[in-house]
């Protein structure tokens, strides 16, 4: 037998394998074949993209992903889930069960080395909400083959992702996100295609690697701009960086150094612009955080 997850299936997966799914690791299962067809259709796979999941937990989004796949990677931390899944690949997915990989590991610490045969290039995941921010930016750091992805997450989660400076809900996780990649909306989805039913609505958001913004400056120097400027978000940059600066008069030169108005404020600029702040950042080292 070969095809999807419904209803029925999820609820006789859940019962056998006694599946109490816990809000703590965000187990929200997909009981909907078309919403697991749009999300692959909505990843763009090519046919030699290395599919990495997230959280396969019943295998709802795995087996769609087997057939289209050069390979699939999983990592999923529930134990009982892990090691259920070889089985249900070979009950729904037929041959293409043999391209299945399943790594029970926590995502937010899994290494490139134990995904590196065959590396992945693709990140297509129903994330668990609660930690779906740092995972997505660990991957991306950690797996610099990752070129795209598609990933569902809770819908307000998805706007602060695609967020562009300006917009009222641009912060930390747009910045750090726009470092890695060019990212775009790509739906909503409602709560009743899970099981069970998460009481918010849930966004896709794709996106695509870039290369990052500046090459004379670490990442970790610019996030760490980044990060001052939105702990005190309503602040001037000027104001807002003299911890990181080591004053605010070093701050302001800083930012007048990298074309910034020191009287702006973080939820204005690009990611580009922070970069160029962190690389006027003060000879001496930045105050500690
Ligand atoms: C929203 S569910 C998605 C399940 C499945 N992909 C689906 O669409 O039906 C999230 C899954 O992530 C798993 N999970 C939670 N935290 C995790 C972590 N830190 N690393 C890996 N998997 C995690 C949960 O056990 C659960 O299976």
């Amino acid at each position: 037998m070969t095809g999807l997850l419904g209803p029925a299936e999820i609820r006789e997966l859940a019962a056998r394998l006694g599946v109490a799914p816990t809000k703590k690791l965000g187990q929200n299962f997909v009981h909907d074949p078309n919403t697991v067809r749009r999300i692959v259709t909505a990843a763009g796979l090519a046919p030699e993209d290395v599919a990495l999941e997230v959280g396969p937990g019943l295998g709802s989004l795995t087996l769609a992903l087997l057939p289209v796949a050069a390979h699939v990677h999983v990592v999923e931390i529930d134990p009982t889930l892990a090691g259920a899944l070889p089985e249900t690949a070979a009950r729904f997915a037929g041959p293409d069960a043999a391209r299945l990989t399943v790594h029970h590991a926590d995502a937010l610490r899994v290494r490139a080395a134990a995904l590196a045969e065959p590396a992945p290039t693709a990140l297509v995941a129903n994330l668990p909400y609660n930690v779906a921010v740092p995972v997505v930016l660990h991957l991306l750091a950690e797996l610099p083959t990752l070129r795209h992805g598609l990933v569902m997450v809770q819908k307000e989660v998805a706007d602060r992702l695609v967020a562009g400076p300006g917009s009222k809900v641009y912060g930390i996780p747009s910045v750090k996100l726009a470092w890695y990649a060019r990212s775009r909306a790509a739906g909503k989805v409602p709560p009743n295609v899970f099981w069970p039913v998460p009481n918010v609505d849930s966004g896709l958001v794709a996106f695509t690697r870039r290369e990052p913004p500046r090459a004379d400056v670490a990442r970790e120097a610019v996030f760490a701009v980044v990060d001052a400027a939105f702990a005190q978000r309503r602040k001037t940059l000027r104001a807002a960086l003299a911890g990181w600066a080591g004053g605010a008069d070093r701050a302001a030169a800083a930012l007048t150094a990298a074309g910034v108005d020191p009287g702006a404020r973080g939820e204005s600029l690009t990611v580009d612009q922070f970069a160029a702040i962190a690389a006027s950042a003060p000879t001496a080292t930045p105050a500690a955080q």
